[in-house]
């Protein structure tokens, strides 16, 4: 008994090391603070990133004080609030820019608006199968004035639910989250069909949590015991999921509690993170501070990929919505003329209404057939656009057979400006590969990689014929358009009959409906585009996976071969690699369709073994048990699918053979297949474009 305590007592006292990126002392100024944790964060949100800030620790240490501050000292908040105003000023004219913030607080498990604290508790939904997490009805203010978010803050911070402890005067009882969305967009000439009007977002998230508390030390009871039972749930909750992410779990549960549903992409997605760890010296906290030291230490082992948020959307929208533009235009236009007629109506009485009636009628149909034929050419417009951006992706299609050819080859693959010249050169490459050596797999790999250069140059010809014919719609529109407007600038002293006016009211509506239909039409083309943008997409990253498979095997039988120890930190990484896989296999299946679940799923760790001792079947390699291999340290074992479906619920079958379009980067057979398969649906995707399109038919016409 005296051996544990006293060996419980030497554990106390022996030093524990913890690594963190920074320590401040307690005498350091906010404005070191500030520089040293979170104003880089500024710049990531003004370059599309997600970036978040919370303080964490024992109640009383300083997590207000650092975060909010006071008006003569203040906090993170209002510093970056500054730094971003100040940042956004700086870009170009060229970019607009939106700022909008949100403040809400987490008090007993309720979500309060704390910019408008009477509207009640707020509901969390998580939408996107649990992806985005929204808060419903929160207020979102949007401002570009320091001052006025001084004010927002001061308000927010004043409903802020407040209340003293024994440990703390000014206890927050609640955690408080400041949300600052920056979105950019830039403009883009609408003539310059190259161009894309991009728009990127960057949100901040700053938060003060409540600190944890021991109900001996505050000596809290009744409603602060219960308020401190949650905010110690809710950060148990938090501290769970930082230790399953920094572990490397497969699944981490955010679910336990609101704070982690809304931090979720703050600590295990597409965000940059700050933590900063309070700790208090005195020896009272002592068990807090070591939770907060042991907590900032693992939470510093995660790592999150981070993305910028560009929404590329294409070009050929800002096209859309110029022509809507021209469109209400018009019809702006033609109310005043229907205004300007009404007062006209008795000016022009005193014209012969034979000779009127006739004109009328003439310039009626001017009218008429001029907007017809506007109509016209913006509609071969967009299925000129359409076509280009299909043209594009049949293009990407090429490229990456050709990419994928050269990487088998070990060429650096370069896209040049002019893919004749490089197809020329290709088939010198390909003709010198066929004498070195003369195999029927490198011949159907030749084959197929000249096919892709050969439809390459066809689609860049077809790019430039239709750019061509895009300029010329565009000239034909411009001109008719100047037509339209010189004929409606005569109606306005004609008109003064219900019958003329009834026909104006007739084509106001007329171009009210064609506006509506162009903006459903656009909505619907930049989808069908996003979609077929993505499968490449997949098909792209499925490549380079399958690529550093490869690498990772050859890595792993070269070790095999020379005995080599496999270091721990390298053994950790593979064992991350296989959670990795697996989570993806069973998570991600509602993200992408269940094909490709399964084909994550199916594509295992890469092999150790040599190929000859792979099994096939079905196409498919299967590596054979590793468990006669010589390695001092055994590489983790594969589970098989029956131990995971036990735990992660029923496995997910393949659709179709996923190494049909899959298949080992090694495996000839299986590649002959693949660039087969996808040449074959870039090739459809070529056919179709000219056959369904109007263009296509018209252009054949
Ligand atoms: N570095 C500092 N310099 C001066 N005063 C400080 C500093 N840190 C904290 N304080 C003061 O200590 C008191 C407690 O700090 P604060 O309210 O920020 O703690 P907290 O961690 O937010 O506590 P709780 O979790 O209970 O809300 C406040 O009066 C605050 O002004």
């Amino acid at each position: 008994m005296l051996d544990d305590l006293e060996s419980d007592k030497l554990k106390r006292s022996s030093p524990r090391q913890y690594f963190y990126d920074l320590v401040l002392g307690e005498d350091s100024s906010q404005e070191s603070v500030y520089e040293g944790t979170s104003k880089s964060l500024v710049q990531d949100i003004i370059n599309g990133y997600n970036a978040t800030v919370f303080a964490y620790g024992a109640t009383g240490a300083g997590k207000t004080h650092t975060m909010v501050g006071s008006s003569e000292e203040p906090g993170v908040m209002v510093r970056a609030l500054n730094d971003i105003f100040l940042a956004a000023r700086q870009l170009s004219d060229s970019v607009d820019v939106e700022v909008t913030m949100s403040y809400l607080e987490i008090y007993n498990e309720n979500i309060r608006d704390l910019l408008s604290p009477s509207t009640g508790y707020l509901e969390l939904r998580d939408e996107s199968r649990g992806r985005n997490v929204q808060v419903t009805g929160l207020t979102e203010v949007s401002t570009n004035s320091t001052e006025e978010v001084m004010k927002l803050l001061h308000q927010g911070n004043k409903a802020r639910t407040v209340e003293p402890t024994a440990a703390n005067e000014t206890s927050s009882r609640s955690h408080a989250l400041l949300s600052v969305l920056v979105k950019q967009t830039m403009r883009s000439s609408a003539r310059d069909i190259r161009r894309r009007a991009r728009i990127k977002q960057g949100k901040l998230f700053m938060i003060d949590l409540a600190g944890s508390e021991r109900a001996k030390q505050t000596k809290n009871q009744g409603k602060r015991l219960q308020e401190g039972a949650h905010i110690n749930r809710s950060l148990l909750a938090l501290g769970n999921c930082i230790t399953a992410l920094a572990g490397g779990a497969r699944y981490v549960n955010y679910r336990d509690s609101k704070l982690t549903r809304l931090l979720k992409d703050a600590l295990g997605g597409n965000c940059r993170t700050v933590m900063i760890a309070h700790v208090s010296p005195a020896a009272i906290h002592r068990e807090e501070s070591k939770n907060t030291l042991m907590y900032a230490d693992r939470a510093n082992r995660v790592t999150n990929k981070v993305e910028q948020n560009v929404l590329d959307v294409n070009y050929h929208v800002s096209q859309y919505r110029d022509m809507i533009g021209d469109l209400k235009n018009e019809i702006s236009r033609l109310r005043n003329k229907m205004g300007n007629s009404e007062h006209e109506k008795t000016t022009d009485e005193e014209t012969p209404s034979i000779t009127r009636g006739s004109e009328l009628r003439i310039l009626r149909e001017k009218i008429v057939s001029a907007f017809k034929e506007q109509m016209r050419l913006r509609r071969k417009l967009m299925e000129l656009d359409s076509h280009l951006l299909g043209l594009n992706i049949a293009a990407e299609q090429q490229h990456a057979i050709i990419s994928h050819w050269e990487s088998r080859n070990n060429k650096l693959y370069k896209v040049t400006k002019d893919s004749a010249q490089r197809r020329s050169s290709t088939d010198s490459q390909v003709d010198e590969i066929e004498t070195e050596d003369s195999t029927e797999e490198h011949e159907v790999d030749d084959i197929t990689v000249q096919q892709a250069w050969t439809e390459l140059s066809e689609i860049s010809k077809e790019q430039e014929r239709y750019a061509e014919m895009r300029a010329i719609t565009e000239r034909e529109l411009e001109s008719c358009r100047q037509r339209s407007a010189s004929l409606e600038d005569e109606l306005p002293s004609r008109i003064n009959s219900d019958e003329e006016r009834e026909l104006l009211a007739l084509m106001l509506r007329v171009h009210e409906l064609e506006a509506d239909k162009m903006m459903l039409q656009s909505e619907r083309l930049v989808k069908q585009h996003e979609l077929r943008r993505r499968e490449l997409l997949l098909l792209r990253y499925d490549r380079q996976r399958q690529i550093s498979d490869e690498i990772i095997t050859r890595q792993r039988r070269i070790m095999e071969d020379g005995k080599m120890m496999l270091p721990n930190d390298l053994q950790e990484l593979y064992i991350m690699y296989q959670q990795e896989i697996h989570a993806a296999a069973y998570n991600d299946s509602n993200l992408v369709d269940l094909s490709v679940s399964s084909m994550l799923f199916n594509n295992r760790l890469p092999p150790i073994t040599r190929s000859d001792h792979f099994d096939t079947v079905d196409d498919t390699r299967i590596p054979s048990s590793s468990t006669d291999s010589d390695w001092e340290f055994p590489l983790p074992a594969i589970p098989e699918p029956r131990e995971i479906e036990n735990v992660m619920g029923p496995t997910v079958r393949p659709l179709v053979s996923p190494s049909v379009f899959f298949p080992p980067i090694s495996n000839s057979a299986s590649n002959k297949i693949q660039d087969n398969k996808l040449r074959r649906v870039a090739s459809e995707n070529f056919m179709n474009l000219s056959k369904n399109t109007r263009i296509g038919r018209l252009l054949k016409g």
